[in-house]
């Protein structure tokens, strides 16, 4: 059985595979003073309601915070005596190389994201990921993640709203039902709402104006399903992209006879 680790800035996903067949995934808050004794306790209990017992043989991480890779390292070592792969590292090889400036270190989720969507979609892709930031990462005719956009998330938007304006309250996105906004909490809806969906819409037609060539719009992340209500922004919404992503990046590196 396979494990995949997806560790964004807020949260963790674990999943469980057995080859190419889907087991499990559950959730944790991301929390790098989180031990590996903590989450064996947390897998354990988790997987004591599944129908399989946990038998893990190998592992694979990708994570945007370097500082949890360690106890996720120790998990792997001291509790599926596995040595992980982990996205980003030299000794995990990728199907293809990023093109970007020398020196970048591209956030391993969206190079993850970029395999599992070339692997899916074919060539000439932008994938959008709704996390803690929302990023476009682009795919090019071979499968390279060739650059993209990161802009700031729409929870870390709303998030930063409350915090930085006195009389904003803490409000949950939505799609409200109307423009313009009558209070305070419909106005600030509207704005993240629409205000994403502008963004969403202004940056997929620049980078196929600056590409000059038809590319397909992949969706992932927890609130693509909410941006995608009658705005034909995507081609496809995926809530497992950087999980397929990362079960292939193990399969190649194994039939590589790497790891
Ligand atoms: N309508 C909604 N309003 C607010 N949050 C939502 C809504 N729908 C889904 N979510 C949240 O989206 C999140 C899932 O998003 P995803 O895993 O893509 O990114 P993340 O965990 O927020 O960020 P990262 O991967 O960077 O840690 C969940 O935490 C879920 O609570
Ligand atoms: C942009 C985020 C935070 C999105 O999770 C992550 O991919 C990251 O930390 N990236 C590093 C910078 C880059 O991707 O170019
Ligand atoms: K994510």
């Amino acid at each position: 059985m396979l494990l995949c680790i997806d560790t964004g800035n807020t949260n963790t996903v674990f999943s469980i595979w057995n080859g190419e067949r889907f087991l499990a995934h559950w959730r944790i808050a991301t929390d790098h003073r989180r031990t590996a004794d903590e989450y064996f306790v947390w897998l354990s209990t988790l997987i004591e309601g599944q129908k399989f017992v946990l038998d893990i043989d190998a592992c694979i991480i990708s994570s945007t915070a370097p500082r949890v890779v360690f106890n996720l390292r120790v998990l792997c070592s001291r509790y599926f005596d596995t040595r992980p792969l982990v996205v980003g590292k030299p000794d995990c090889l990728l199907p293809v190389s990023p093109r970007v400036d020398p020196g970048t270190v591209v956030g391993p989720d969206r190079l993850v994201n970029t395999v599992g969507a070339f692997d899916r979609h074919g060539p000439d892709l932008i994938v959008v990921d709704f996390g803690t930031a929302t990023t476009f990462d682009v795919v090019d005719a071979d499968g390279a993640y060739i650059g993209g956009v990161i802009a700031p998330g729409v929870n870390l938007s709303l998030e930063a709203l409350h915090m930085g304006a006195a009389s904003l309250p803490h409000v949950d996105v939505t799609m409200p039902a109307k423009v313009i906004g009558t209070n305070t909490v419909a106005c600030i809806q509207s704005g993240i709402f629409w205000g994403y969906i502008g963004l969403v819409d202004g940056v997929v037609r620049q980078i196929r104006a600056e590409r000059d060539r038809p590319m397909q719009v992949i969706a992932t992340g927890g609130l693509a399903p909410l941006f995608d209500q009658g705005f034909d922004l995507f081609d496809a919404i995926e809530d497992d992209l950087t999980m397929h992503g990362l079960r292939l990046i193990h399969d190649y590196n194994k039939e590589m006879g790497n790891g």
